[in-house]
């Protein structure tokens, strides 16, 4: 491709969210708007309660909101048929959570595996070496701390080579140190692989990290300056 296209493509947004709003029982948020570009890190932080899993459940392919429109890689997204939507997930998106779904019985590489079968990707050693697993690839995950199998399921998503990553709580569970590696691994992820990183955060340094900081407060989604 061109160069000149090349920075074009790049230039724009991989996500771009307008005006969505979202109710269950009680209104949580509405006219929301919210964009993120290759090579970007965007934080979204808020009071427990104001509903920023739920916005990155209606980012990340699982909620239709009722109002509002959320175009992922230049495609509207609820319009798509769900055939399309399974492939995103299947290929290009990453999602970690804080309470991760290894397959207890399978070792750390199995569980990798499974992923990057799924995907047509083979595994990149790099990445275990960064995240201080790549010697834990034998053992059952039942046998792994909560942190170590937390550092798994997210090598799991970056060797998928997801070109968004959404994480909720990613390092909600580890200490100060290790959350940093994670973070650290995360950010320059996104760099090298033209992706972007959406992260739900209580914790304020992770937050800080990041190339822009989100409020979700008052049902409005404010952007840090
Ligand atoms: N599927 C659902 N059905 C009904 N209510 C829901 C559903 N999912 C979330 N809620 C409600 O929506 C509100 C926002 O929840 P959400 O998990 O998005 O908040 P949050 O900001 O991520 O909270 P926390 O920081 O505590 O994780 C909560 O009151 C929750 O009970």
């Amino acid at each position: 491709m061109p160069k000149i296209i090349q920075r074009y493509v790049m230039s724009r947004p991989l996500l771009e969210a307008t005006g969505i709003s979202h109710s269950f029982d009680y209104p949580l948020f509405s006219d929301i708007h919210f964009s993120i570009a290759a090579k970007q890190s965007a934080a979204i932080v808020g009071r427990s309660g104001s509903g920023k899993s739920t916005l990155l459940h209606i980012f990340s392919t699982f909620l239709k909101p009722n109002t509002g429109s959320v175009t992922l890689f230049e495609h509207e997204l609820y319009t798509l048929k769900e055939r399309d939507i399974e492939a995103f997930r299947r290929y290009d998106i990453g999602i970690i959570f804080q309470f991760h779904y290894l397959f207890k019985g399978m070792s750390a590489m199995e569980n990798i595996s499974v992923a990057t079968m799924l995907s047509g990707e083979s595994i990149d050693r790099k990445i275990l070496k960064k995240l201080e697993i790549d010697h834990l690839m034998a053992h059952k995950t039942s046998e792994l701390s909560g942190g170590e199998q937390q550092r798994v399921s997210i090598a799991r998503v970056l060797n998928k080579k997801p070109r968004i990553i959404f994480a909720d709580e990613p390092t909600g569970n580890l200490d100060k140190e290790t959350a940093e590696l994670v973070m650290d691994v995360l950010t320059a992820y996104i760099k090298e692989h033209d992706a972007a990183l959406v992260l739900v955060t209580h914790d304020e340094s992770m937050a800080e990290r990041c190339d822009a900081v989100y409020k979700l407060e008052e049902r409005k989604l404010e952007k840090r300056v």
